[in-house]
């Protein structure tokens, strides 16, 4: 079933929730370090607000427990500041409050509710059926006319605020989301060969999309950076020092090292793993081969090496398409932003580059790189598009 998207909502004067993914790097006051995210769905809401809607914005910041598991409040000023119509912020999800908040909404206006993960069901996976019953989505309803997801980000997650409304409202995707499953709907077209440079540290989604891409036959040669990259020297049996297995063991990614070893097995003459990499030595960048590396106490492996940029540069240069998720290092600290600063410029030289994700957005914009194809909102959920698996969110927008 096709998607309806906004050229099929009457939108003046009715009440719609809108789900965009505003997830973004902050900064250790909480005020937001990068505003990429929200500007992607600009063009989502200043359609809708002209056309009279009255907009409830409602999306997630952080996970659970982590540091940037924080309040909206900053991404709702932000908004206000972009967009030429109110914006306000209410620190209620879905509670009286906050329905009494979209209520007073008149044409034209916007509220942002608080981080839909302040509440615990948010951040688990269900099906939609079941999503469409939990307190937030029930919460809401009652207020709202129709539903519009925006998230592509987020389209990989069987969260209620995700797959939920689609059960109970008329639901439509926004501009984003159209424009991001046009492109990325097409990738089996895009020139071959075709190389994934995967970094970040989101390992569990990476390593996932590694899998799919190999077994596919999508991938012609995957290059690890990152945590990712550390998780596979850890298996590939390289001792990266305490800080590094720490690091990577405090995360929880303890069975990724398994995994990563089982691909290493099956693929591993299409799996690249650095041969370098960087850690601060006496406040300084050193690096270190991995094949005589003696880490010091406390030193763990931020970045790619020289050596490692080098030869991956040369693979992306050859490749028809690259694909870019996660940044190769801790790029937010100068000291070791030259592999993801070198290896994104890199890439604009493929036939075709496409490149996702929160924090690479973050940094392609922090180093001002132009010339991709396509820089999508999404990066485990463009990944997993790239993978051709089904969107949790687009099926149930189609349903
Ligand atoms: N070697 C490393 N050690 C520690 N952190 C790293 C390392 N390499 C990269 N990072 C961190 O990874 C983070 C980004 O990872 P992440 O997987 O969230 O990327 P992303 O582009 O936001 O993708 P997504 O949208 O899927 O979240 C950055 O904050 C960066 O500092
Ligand atoms: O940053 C992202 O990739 C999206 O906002 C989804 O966040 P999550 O990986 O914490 O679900």
């Amino acid at each position: 079933m096709p998607i309806e998207t906004l050229d099929d909502l009457a939108v003046q004067g009715t009440t719609l929730g809108v789900r965009i993914d505003i997830n973004s790097p902050l900064t250790d006051d909480g005020d937001l370090a990068d505003d990429a995210r929200l500007r992607a769905h600009l063009d989502t809401l200043s359609e809708l607000l002209e056309r009279d809607g009255r907009v409830a914005v409602l999306a997630h910041q952080g996970r659970p427990g982590g540091d940037q598991f924080r309040n909206l409040r900053p991404h709702a000023d932000r908004l206000d500041e972009l967009l030429d119509a109110p914006v306000e912020y209410s620190d209620a999800t879905f509670s009286a409050d906050a329905r009494r908040a979209v209520e007073n909404l008149g044409d034209g206006e916007a509220v942002v509710l608080e981080n839909t993960r302040f509440y615990s069901e948010e951040y688990m996976q269900f099906p939609p059926e079941r999503a469409g019953t939990t307190e937030l989505v029930d919460g809401l309803v009652p207020v709202l006319d129709a539903f519009v997801n925006d998230a592509f980000a987020a389209a990989h997650r069987s969260q209620p605020s995700i797959v939920g409304f689609p059960t109970r409202i008329p639901s439509y995707a926004g501009r984003v989301m159209e424009r991001e499953l046009d492109v990325l709907g097409d990738i089996e077209s895009t020139p071959e060969p075709r190389t994934y440079v995967v970094g970040g540290a989101k390992v569990p989604d990476s390593m996932a999309v590694v899998e799919s891409v190999l077994e596919r036959g999508l991938a012609d040669d995957v290059l690890t950076t990152g945590v990712v990259g550390n998780v596979f020297l850890l298996a590939d049996g390289t001792d990266l020092g305490d800080a590094s297995a720490d690091f990577v063991y405090e995360q929880g990614y303890w069975d990724e090292i398994d995994r990563a070893a089982d691909l290493l097995e099956e693929y591993g003459d299409r799996i690249r793993l650095p041969v370098d990499v960087a850690v601060e030595r006496d406040g300084e960048r050193h690096e270190l081969p991995v094949d005589s590396l003696a880490p010091r106490e406390g030193e763990a492996a931020m970045d790619v090496g020289t050596e490692t940029i080098d030869t991956y540069a040369g693979v992306v240069r050859d490749s028809g398409t690259v694909v870019l998720n996660g940044p190769a290092g801790v790029f937010e600290d100068e000291t070791f932003a030259r592999g993801t600063r070198e290896l994104f410029e890199t890439a604009t030289a493929a036939d075709y580059s496409i490149v996702g994700g929160g924090d690479t957005a973050a940094a392609i914009r922090k180093f001002g790189i132009d010339g991709f194809d396509h820089v999508s909102t999404g990066g485990g959920a463009a990944l997993n598009m790239l993978t051709g698996e089904d969107l949790p969110a687009v099926e149930a927008l189609r349903d």
